[in-house]
């Protein structure tokens, strides 16, 4: 049964007029590794901790400056939320669609809250902890691209004529600000698109994307700005000593103009200074080792890399099963091609790395969890391949082959063709990554030994069901397995509430 709201009535919570406090204790293991009786053992340890979590209850005004606005994802995400604040309904070949967020975990997932009379009991996602809604969201950002809103969205050709035409009269005075723009990080064929960049040195292009942003607060009251990258995948950056491997090294050379420091880079660096949450939806390493520093010594939130919206996503749950399930997938094929700008861009090798790199990574940390299956190092072959291919536009098709080694020297081959419209799936994975990273910061957590109460570190850890390549701070395993992914950003904002982790036991029942 759904039900669209509850309340937690419980000692460890308290709804206070700003705040809502909870103590959680957090159950977890110790491991020792030790020599027992002359041999070496590993010991595993119950333990627990009590955590206090106080979380801000008043929701801000929301901006978000999409860097990349006038892309595909940037015009479909605007588009869908005027369609659902507005309540636009339009005619298909099919139906008269009605607006959603289908799609989106916070929006259009839920959460079983118990059960009752024998009966599961579900509740909104969005029901936990008070979040903005993406109805009130303010939009604005930068593009390189200087086509206002409506026409970027006619050109992405990615929504319905008849939704178009309606949305046409919010959106085309919608005009994105002039963007940094570097040829030599994305591929060529980009540089015709180029007729909106900001001047100047990179010192210079930092202090106007600062500018920037303290306008559009001013221009548009908003209480809170989030930027979040969307535009082209850039070529990774190299990392280098002296250049961008500490704070003081990148920001020295950003006044030296350093041509290796990217735009993305350059787009992050002034939202930290700014105090700002930067998210970055594409794969290359925006996050050099020098922006992290200055992200943690600033404590202003970051967070990536490349959002995870279809192929790979996929990828994320069947490799999970099939590990989980004892079979050793031994080969993995992943073809896809597109036709839309992002596949333009990434036909080029520099760019296409940047992706490559971050579809590969994804099945490392399940493959590590099971000495059985692999061996130390051991790896499933995995291949990587995307083709433009312009009549098929932002209707990405993806072909995957996962070959696995089963009992008794058997072998099972699974085919997948999916067809990822890939705007209509970032979209409310955008919106997802923005919610949660305001939400995220209006939780203080403190554990027992601990003698304040602190934010959650500022490389955001819980927006990893989100990415394909979730950064994590250094030392922090990385886990991409989708089910785990979700389950530690639900008990998370359950532990909000002084709800226990959903453990699936239903022990009542048993
Ligand atoms: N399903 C998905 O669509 C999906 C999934 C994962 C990652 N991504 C990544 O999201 C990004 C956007 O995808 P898209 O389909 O919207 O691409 P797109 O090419 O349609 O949009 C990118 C926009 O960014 C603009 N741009 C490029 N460089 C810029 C800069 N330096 N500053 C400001 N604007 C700049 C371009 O003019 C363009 O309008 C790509 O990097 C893509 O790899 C997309
Ligand atoms: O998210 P996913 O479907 O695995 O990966 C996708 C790539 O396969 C696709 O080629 C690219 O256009 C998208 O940006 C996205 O990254």
């Amino acid at each position: 049964m759904f039900i669209e709201k509850f309340k937690v009535e419980s000692p460890s919570l308290r709804y206070g007029e700003d705040e809502i406090e909870s103590v959680y204790h957090y159950e977890t293991t110790e491991l020792v590794h030790e020599c027992r009786d002359g041999f070496y053992q590993w010991i595993v340890k119950p333990k627990t901790v009590r955590y206090n979590f106080k979380t801000r209850t008043r929701v801000p005004k929301l901006g978000v400056m999409l860097v990349g606005w006038g892309g595909n994802n940037g015009s479909t995400l605007t588009a869908g939320v005027i369609a659902n604040r507005e309540g636009i309904s339009w005619v298909t070949k099919d139906k008269v669609q009605q607006a959603n967020y289908f799609g989106s975990l916070t929006q259009a997932s839920t959460i079983r809250v118990g059960s009752f009379n024998g009966e599961e009991i579900y509740a909104p996602f969005k029901s936990l902890l008070p979040m903005v809604n993406p109805d009130d969201i303010v939009f604005g950002g930068w593009d390189i691209s200087n086509m206002n809103l409506a026409d970027a969205m006619a050109r992405a050709k990615v929504l319905d004529i008849d939704l178009q035409k309606q949305l046409r009269p919010y959106m085309e005075s919608m005009v994105p600000l002039s963007g940094i723009f570097d040829s030599d990080f994305v591929a060529a064929n980009q540089g015709d698109r180029a007729n909106n960049a900001i001047k100047g040195t990179k010192k210079e292009q930092v202090q106007q994307i600062i500018k920037d942003i303290r306008e559009f607060k001013e221009k548009t009251k908003v209480d809170k700005v989030i930027v979040l990258w969307t535009a082209n995948t850039e070529r990774y950056s190299d990392v280098i000593v002296g250049l961008n491997d500490t704070m003081e090294n990148l920001m020295a050379s950003v006044e030296k103009n350093e041509a290796e420091i990217s735009p993305s880079t350059l787009y992050g660096i002034a939202c930290v200074l700014e105090n700002v949450p930067f998210i970055n939806g594409s794969p290359q390493n925006t996050f050099v080792p020098g922006l992290i520093d200055l992200s943690i010594q600033r404590n202003s939130l970051i967070g990536g890399d490349d959002f995870k919206s279809g192929q790979t996503k996929m990828k994320s749950v069947l490799v999970d099963f099939l590990v989980g399930a004892g079979i050793k997938p031994t080969s993995i094929v992943s073809y896809n091609h597109l036709g839309n700008n992002d596949g333009l861009n990434l036909s080029a090798p520099q760019t296409f790395r940047s992706k490559e790199i971050s579809k590969s990574n994804v099945v490392d940390d399940m493959v590590s969890s099971n000495g059985i299956l692999y061996e130390p190092g051991e790896h499933p072959d995995h291949v990587i391949v995307i083709k433009y291919v312009p009549y098929v536009g932002d209707s990405k098709r993806a072909m995957d082959e996962y070959t696995s080694e089963i009992f008794m020297g058997g072998k099972s081959t699974v085919v997948l063709h999916n067809t990822c419209e890939d705007s209509l799936l970032a979209a409310p994975i955008i919106l997802d990554l923005v919610l949660l990273a305001e939400l995220s910061t209006r939780i203080q957590l403190k554990a027992e030994e601990e003698d304040k109460f602190h934010s959650f570190h500022p490389v955001a850890t819980i927006l990893s069901y989100l990415t394909k390549a979730p950064l994590v701070p250094s030392g922090t395993p990385v886990v991409n397995a989708l089910a785990k992914q979700r389950a530690m950003l639900e008990n998370i904002l359950r532990a909000c509430i002084g709800l226990a982790p959903e453990n699936n036991m239903n022990l009542e029942y048993k």
